[in-house]
């Protein structure tokens, strides 16, 4: 029997009229609408693809939203000048600058990305990537959640996938999605409680010696490598769950990390891509603005 196809368009949806109507809550409370606030340097047409889906996402959840675009020659004070002009704008409640700054082979100036994004607020971090969200995760008592491991938390939860006591292996160790998602998912609990959280975690990377084996002893495997297709049916246990973090473009088409065919006839639940882990994030950022305006309102 092929694998159930776990649908993040559908659960996206979900989370995000739920957060519409928390959104209409909390303005119908007397406070100004939530906004986010996107800065994108230079012309990265998938980056660009990102930041209209996020403004549409937001409008339709009555969050405002800004958008700063900088030419690809911007350097480095200028951009941590806007992020200081970001940081001071009381009507300003999240703040995301769009990765990867252009490259100096792109015509970039070689903008050192951890300055700038120490230089975020941490209480309008909606990316959760400055260093205080990152600690505060890091020891159990998170603020933000980064949006893609929360959106996977989120997917198990809602799909019923329980990790307590299972094996997960966590396919590349990224600061963005492979690290917090270890740590999230070792932890006791989780924001969808302890079903959600208390694994087993291995995390694989390209050092990691056997990765088959490895791969293989997975009750739920999650690949954010980055690697079209690179995780292949002989990888996956049979029954396991497999979460496909890959958005990579292969010939104008979007192809995760998972060699999806051959991969559904082994697992028992799979992501596609597209319409699965990618909703989510943007449906998680949605959550962290509207937190980050009402903790800004002294509110939470
Ligand atoms: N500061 C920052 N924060 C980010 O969260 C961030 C970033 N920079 N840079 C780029 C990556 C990538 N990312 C995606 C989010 C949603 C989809 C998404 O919704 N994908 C759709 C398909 C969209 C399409 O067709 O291109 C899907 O998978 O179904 C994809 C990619 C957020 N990122």
């Amino acid at each position: 029997m092929p694998a159930t196809r776990l649908d993040g368009k559908k659960i996206a949806a979900e989370i995000r009229s739920e957060v519409a109507a928390d959104v209409e809550t909390f303005v119908s409370g007397g406070n100004p609408p939530p906004q986010l606030a996107a800065v994108l340097v230079g012309e990265d047409p998938a980056s660009q693809v990102y930041v209209r889906n996020k403004e549409r996402a937001c409008a339709k959840a009555g969050i405002a939203s800004r958008l700063d675009r900088m030419p690809a020659s911007t350097t480095q004070a200028e951009l941590l000048a806007k992020v200081a002009e970001l940081n001071a704008d009381p009507a300003v409640s999240g703040i995301l600058v769009q990765l990867p700054l252009p490259s100096k082979a792109n015509g970039g100036t070689g903008i050192d990305e951890r300055a700038v994004l120490d230089a975020i607020d941490p209480i309008k971090d909606v990316d959760a990537f400055s260093p205080v969200n990152v600690g505060l995760l890091m020891q159990g008592r998170p603020r933000f959640l980064p949006c893609t491991p929360h959106g996977i938390v989120q997917l198990l939860h809602r799909t019923g996938i329980e990790t307590n006591g299972k094996h997960v292996v966590v396919v590349g160790r990224s600061d963005i999605v492979g690290k917090p998602m270890a740590m999230m998912l070792a932890q006791k609990d989780s924001t969808c409680g302890p079903a959600v959280a208390n694994a087993t975690v291995t995390i694989a990377h390209s050092r990691t010696k056997n990765l088959t084996e490895t791969c293989r002893q997975a009750d739920i495997l999650i690949a954010a490598v980055g690697r079209p297709e690179m995780i292949t049916a002989e990888m996956i246990q049979p029954g396991a769950v497999v979460i496909d973090v890959g958005i990579n473009r292969v010939d104008d088409k979007l192809v995760g990390d998972v060699a999806f065919a051959e991969a559904e006839a082994v697992a028992s639940a799979i992501t596609p891509v597209p319409g699965g882990v990618g909703p989510l994030t943007i449906a998680m950022l949605l959550h962290n603005t509207l937190m980050a305006a009402k903790m800004q309102a002294g509110k939470e």
